[in-house]
């Protein structure tokens, strides 16, 4: 994995008017190491990082250079039909969400790395021959502990789920519509066919993100939060939509199936009067009511099949190799260090549902860092199960090439945060030292 690591400025607070004392150096690899202490004193001693960060970038640097560095080279092998992602790993306060998504909208030195990723992305679409009718299917959505929440669908509570087929599905309450019939919502994805509408879209849903008080601060985002780009044409909107609604008439037909299975199979035995179950000759299973359901599962089942077939088809006929490609930017809540000196006087002011979410967090961010690990090193097993967060991003990892991920540790100067910082520096280290 790509590691770079981001310093942002020291807050004109009183709390952070020390500094900590800090050193990059490149090595001859040309990964660059970091070296830190508390104070500037000769007493204090250095922690040094393994050379593991692409480029350690200074408090003066803004949105821009981070942008030209570390997401403009992706976007080349995005329109040549790769996958990209890119993580903000930081404690609390310590900038992602400045990073990934940004809080100056109109300024673009300033935009966050995902609208100036659409906005390049919209520039070479409209400037290159066949792909005027290409745009951007945006998805956001918020994970606070199990449960999604979509952004672009007012919040709607949604679960993660693993399928029959192994996959993991992300679908809200199954909702009853005219005329009897249920749909299953996915989460939603807007079609984008220019950078203004692209824009209006991700500053209206961002209005509903959730925030909360972390150690640090009152303004926390308390959730991971997930913003998926990627290249559409209508063709492939439409066909998704009606993948959507097949699956949609399977999930009563599948429900009514088992349903029956299991009545049959109860009405077949009875309680013999030592307690056992044995078998009742009094009633003979209703085999055709079985095979009468099975048989319309499997016509839905088909008809679902036919709909992802027709999917890949459209993908693999593509005219242009950037159709279906990602480009994936994910704001990871803030890392909690309650014990940590500088974090226990806001630390006392949570309630504890906000101390548990913080433990919750803490323990998303682990498996994370297990599942990077075996991931970049090719392991048989990699731990996607060990969280919700690593099962959300299971299909992503699986459909991305190695070198197109990107963490990126955002880092608090100030010397109150020394521990924060520390601890992050040897998440992030630990990450892109990995020898694959
Ligand atoms: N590189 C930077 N340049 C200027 N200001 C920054 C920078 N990074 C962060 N800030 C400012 O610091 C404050 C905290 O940043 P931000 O909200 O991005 O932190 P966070 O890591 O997302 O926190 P949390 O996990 O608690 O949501 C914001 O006011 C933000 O504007």
């Amino acid at each position: 994995m790509n590691v770079f690591a981001r310093w942002r400025p020291l807050a004109a607070t009183k709390a952070e008017a020390e500094e900590i004392d800090r050193r990059t150096d490149s090595d001859s690899r040309s990964l660059t190491s970091v070296s830190i202490k508390r104070k500037a004193s000769a007493a204090d001693r250095p922690w040094t990082s393994p050379a593991a960060f692409h480029t350690i970038f200074d408090p003066d640097d803004d949105n821009d250079k981070l942008y030209t560095d570390v997401v403009a080279p992706s976007v080349p092998r995005v329109l040549q039909g790769e996958n990209c992602s890119f993580f903000a790993y930081g404690h609390s306060g310590s900038g992602k969400t400045h990073t990934v998504i940004g809080y100056d909208f109109q300024e673009s030195k300033n935009l966050g790395l995902c609208l100036r990723a659409a906005k390049q992305l919209f520039d070479t679409l409209n400037s290159q021959k066949g792909c005027q009718e290409l745009g951007i299917g945006l998805s956001l959505f918020e994970l606070r502990r199990k449960t999604g929440f979509d952004l672009l669908n007012n919040r709607t509570q949604c679960y993660v789920r693993e399928g029959p087929d192994g996959k993991v599905h992300i679908r809200g309450d199954t909702e009853l519509m005219e005329g009897g019939k249920v749909r299953v919502r996915p989460i939603v994805q807007q079609p984008c066919w220019n950078f203004e509408s692209f824009q209006q879209k991700l500053v209206k849903a961002l209005e509903q993100r959730a925030t909360g008080s972390s150690s640090v601060h009152d303004q926390s985002s308390r959730t991971h939060a997930f913003l998926q780009l990627e290249i559409v044409n209508q063709s492939l909107m439409d066909t998704r939509h009606a993948l959507f609604d097949r699956q949609s008439e399977l999930v009563p037909v599948g429900k009514l199936a088992t349903d029956v299975m299991m009545e049959e199979d109860l009405k077949s035995v009875i309680r013999g009067l030592d307690g056992a179950w044995v078998l009742n000759r009094d009633y003979q299973k209703d085999q055709t009511r079985i095979d009468t359901i099975e048989a319309e599962k499997a016509r839905c089942e088909a008809r679902v099949s036919a709909a992802e077939e027709e999917i890949e088809a459209i993908i693999k006929s593509r005219s242009t190799p950037c159709l279906g490609a990602k480009m994936v930017f994910v704001d990871l809540a803030g890392a909690e260090y309650y014990e940590a000196d500088g974090f226990r006087s806001q630390a006392s002011k949570q309630t504890l549902q906000e101390r548990q979410e913080g433990r919750q967090i803490n323990s998303d961010l682990l498996a994370l860092k297990e599942v990077m690990r075996a991931w970049s090193q090719s392991r048989k097993r990699i731990p996607f199960r060990s969280s919700t967060l690593t099962m959300v991003l299971r299909e992503h990892f699986m459909s991305t090439g190695k070198g197109n991920s990107t963490i990126i540790v955002t880092l608090s100067p100030a010397a109150e945060h020394f521990a924060a910082t520390l601890n992050s520096l040897k998440y992030a280290s630990l990450v892109g030292a990995v020898k694959t």
